[in-house]
């Protein structure tokens, strides 16, 4: 638990992060709801229909839910796992699911983050970093300020000889619409330290393209 202001999400503590409680309070849904029944019939459609009684309210929480990193601070998450440990080769977590919404239409972008660092004296608990992904993710973003992000708060918070990431992600905004292309894939990367020099920054790029088994 990060503080008592926040509230499971879900029974699985290894799949689910926190809400902070006010997140859902009822009058924001309410709010947002008469909103989204506006827009619903902006867009041309009769909010009143049966299948859309509930869907402003829907829309609310998804957006509130896709939307909770505000409330999450990051360097918490990482700083409630930091463990002393003389370990100093790389660490990777790769192929961590990443579903973020572009800041220009609200649309999301998805795909996966490899995230590693060479420990200076002190781990973190492996599940932070999949944790940290999402608290960035869950905003609104661009892909390269979101790899961004987690380099940083990965650096601040343990202070690591280095660190990596890269993030590919397919964006709908560029799929569904716009220039439509259904297979372009964007790959992003940030590095510290040892991560800056070719030998540690080719054995992460080998790594995380090695297939396993
Ligand atoms: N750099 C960057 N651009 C993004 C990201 N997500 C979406 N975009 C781009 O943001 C740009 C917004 O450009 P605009 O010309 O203002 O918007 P638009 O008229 O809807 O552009 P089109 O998508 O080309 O139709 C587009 O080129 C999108 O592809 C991202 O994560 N990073
Ligand atoms: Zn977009």
């Amino acid at each position: 638990m990060i503080n008592e202001n926040f509230i499971k999400d879900t029974d699985d503590d290894d799949v689910e992060g926190y809400i902070k409680i006010d997140r859902y309070n009822p009058e924001l849904i309410s709010s947002l709801s008469t909103h989204y029944h506006e827009i619903l019939k902006e867009l041309g459609e009769n909010p009143e229909r049966e299948g859309l009684l509930k869907t402003p309210e829907r829309i609310a929480k998804a957006m509130l839910y896709l939307t909770q990193g505000y409330d999450l601070d990051a360097k918490a998450i990482m700083a409630s796992a930091v463990f002393k440990e003389d370990y100093s080769q790389m660490v990777i977590v790769k192929d961590i699911e990443v579903y973020s919404m572009c800041e220009h239409h609200m649309l999301p972008f998805f795909g996966k983050a490899h995230v590693a660092y060479i420990p200076n004296g002190h781990v973190v608990g492996l599940s932070k970093i999949p944790r940290i992904v999402d608290v960035f993710a869950r905003r609104l973003q661009v892909q390269e300020r979101l790899t961004n992000d987690i380099r940083d708060c990965i650096q601040d918070a343990l202070d690591p000889l280095g660190v990596g990431v890269v993030i590919e992600c397919r964006h709908l905004c560029m799929s569904m619409r716009g220039v439509q292309k259904q297979n372009s894939v964007t790959t992003t990367s940030a590095f510290t330290g040892e991560f800056l020099k070719e030998k540690t920054r080719t054995e992460f790029l080998n790594l995380i393209s090695a297939k396993l088994g």
